[in-house]
């Protein structure tokens, strides 16, 4: 009997009762982490009072300023990084925050803080203003640097199979929260009238394999030939495309269904979009532990060195035989051009 069946917790348990019994199940653990997913699930609950209400007050829309990525902030943005930042620091478990929203690491002042979290605060963000399924993405790793100082670059630099924990919020028809503290994968469905998560979807596994591929197809001029070869596999193959272009929505329903998400290199941007940290690292942990797979096309994205915090990587995440397959077409690529 495995750890699930030990502590197999009914549908309908609370996220905070969830927390607390898996706790037990670590006779070291301190519970500082645990507070740190209450703190989190806390800011989530009134980020996503704001996004149910973005279209009735004066939410939506640009905010006027350009993040570290050169993206336009949208206003939901600013508000999410706002409401995460203040959690994390009243919380008290957090050291250092890195965050999509801000270019430098944010010290929260709490210096015996065991944690470092890396947060993409809101994430599909072309999809605000247009009420289609948006979320929240966090990494969570333990400081390695002592406590009693600020949290520094080591602590905020770490691979991704340093993390302690990982997870998502997706805010869509229902708001739910999925996370692992590597020892499986549970949904939460948040319930508004109650203010609480429940348990809903407990000790996820995602299929071998599915009939889905998500890829911004808009952009395969500039795939490689690999790329373009895969996707024309899929479609020989006979899956359907699907692409929310909001990571979390297009990840979360793969993770259930099956499928693959592709954010390749591109002869534009070699190294993809999507940023190492805070979006591929904690759904590479996530899947891995439901039973999938994540690469960049051929390195395990969770052995990626960081080189810096908002450093991006191209990812290939879903459904194990899916992922090796695109792998294999890559390879086939270089393969040929070593030939030529
Ligand atoms: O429009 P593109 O180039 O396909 O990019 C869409 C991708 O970019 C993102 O919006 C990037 O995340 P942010 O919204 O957090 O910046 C992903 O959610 C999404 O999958
Ligand atoms: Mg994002
Ligand atoms: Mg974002």
């Amino acid at each position: 009997m495995d750890n699930h069946d030990k502590l197999a917790l009914p549908v309908g348990t609370t996220l905070d009762r969830f927390i607390m019994r898996k706790q037990e199940d670590f006779p070291y653990a301190t519970g500082e982490l645990s507070q740190l997913l209450r703190d989190i699930a806390l800011a989530a609950k009134i980020v996503n009072r704001e996004i149910n209400r973005s279209g009735l007050i004066d939410i939506a829309g640009a905010y006027g300023n350009r993040n570290v990525q050169g993206e336009d902030q949208q206003k939901l943005d600013v508000i999410a990084n706002i409401r995460f930042i203040r959690a994390l620091r009243n919380g008290g478990e957090v050291c250092t925050i890195i965050s999509e929203e801000d270019e430098d690491m944010i010290q929260t002042g709490n210096v015996q803080g065991k944690y470092v979290v890396a947060i993409d605060p809101l994430d599909g963000s072309s999809n605000i203003d247009v009420n289609v399924s948006i979320g929240t993405i966090f990494s969570i790793y333990r400081r390695v640097s002592p406590t009693g100082s600020e949290g520094t670059a080591q602590d905020c630099l770490q691979t991704g199979t340093h993390q302690a924990a990982a997870g998502y919020v997706i805010y869509g028809s229902s708001t739910m929260l999925v996370y692992t503290t590597g020892n499986g994968v549970n949904g939460f469905t948040y319930e508004p009238s109650l203010g609480e998560f429940f348990l809903s979807h407990p000790n996820i596994q995602t299929p071998t394999t599915g009939k889905v591929y998500s890829v911004n197809e808009g952009l395969s001029e500039y795939f490689s030939e690999g790329m373009k070869n895969y996707v024309s596999y899929c479609k020989e193959e006979g899956y359907s495309a699907r692409y929310i272009g909001s990571l979390v929505a297009d990840f979360h329903r793969n993770l259930l269904k099956g499928g693959i998400y592709m954010y390749p290199g591109t002869s534009k941007v070699p190294n993809g979009k999507l940023r190492l940290m805070y979006e591929c690292n904690p759904l590479a942990f996530i899947v891995e532990q439901a039973g999938g797979k994540s690469s960049d096309g051929r390195r395990r994205t969770l052995e990626l060195e960081p080189t810096e915090t908002h450093v991006r990587c191209p990812v290939f995440i879903g459904s194990t035989e899916m992922v090796d397959k695109a792998e294999e077409f890559l390879a086939a690529e270089v393969l040929q051009g070593e030939v030529k």
